[in-house]
């Protein structure tokens, strides 16, 4: 695997180091081991699916609070995302910076989320599958959320095609701004 780090600290591009023949490819895409020499915790206790039939869909800005504060592993295994983290760290030199990238099936990156970050995407291709792993269960009485068009964020969510709609839920669309957070 390769590791990339990014511009917020303890978040990582990882990218596969495939090993190809004439039936395809192998890769390794999670390994304790060697997320340990990077100093990135690689045991997971929940994996989870999310599957968004249209294009312009998003989901976000989620996050879980102490002490359910959750790392992160994001793939897409069907179309591909615009995936975005935002340091909410109140220590961390990035505090309330964002980062993004497109995760896809073909490009089969995957962005590793430290606890203290929130995340979301948008959904680039009708029918796009995302795989999640978690290092902490799911509570709800822990979930919070931040929200996705902040302008504080500068977060440049792809333009929707012509005559599509953004389809998003009640919920994401009433999480608070930033400043209300801090
Ligand atoms: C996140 C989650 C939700 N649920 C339930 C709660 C609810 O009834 C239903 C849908 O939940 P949501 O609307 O929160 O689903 P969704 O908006 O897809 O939530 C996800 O968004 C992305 C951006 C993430 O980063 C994920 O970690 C997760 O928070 O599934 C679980 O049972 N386990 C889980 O881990």
């Amino acid at each position: 695997m390769r590791f990339t780090p990014t511009p917020l600290a303890g978040a990582f591009l990882i990218d596969i180091d495939p090993v190809e023949d004439a039936r395809g490819l192998f890769a390794r895409t999670v390994c304790e081991d060697e997320f340990a020499r990077h100093g990135l915790v690689g045991r997971f206790v929940q994996q989870s699916v999310s599957w968004n039939p249209q294009a312009g869909t998003v989901r976000g800005l989620h996050f879980q609070i102490a002490p359910d504060q959750e790392i992160k592993l994001v793939r897409v295994t069907r179309g591909a995302i615009f995936d975005a983290i935002v340091d909410l760290r109140p220590d961390s030199a990035t505090f309330g910076k964002a980062f993004h990238t497109e995760l896809s099936a073909e490009n089969r990156r995957q962005l590793y989320i430290p606890a203290g970050m929130a995340h979301g995407f948008q959904s680039l291709h009708p029918g796009t599958e995302v795989l999640y792993q978690m290092s902490t269960p799911f509570r709800p009485a822990s979930a919070r959320g931040l929200r996705w068009d902040d302008a504080a964020l500068a977060i440049p969510w792809p333009a929707c095609a012509a005559g599509t709609a953004r389809t998003i839920s009640d919920n994401d669309r009433a999480w608070p701004l930033l400043a209300a957070l801090t």
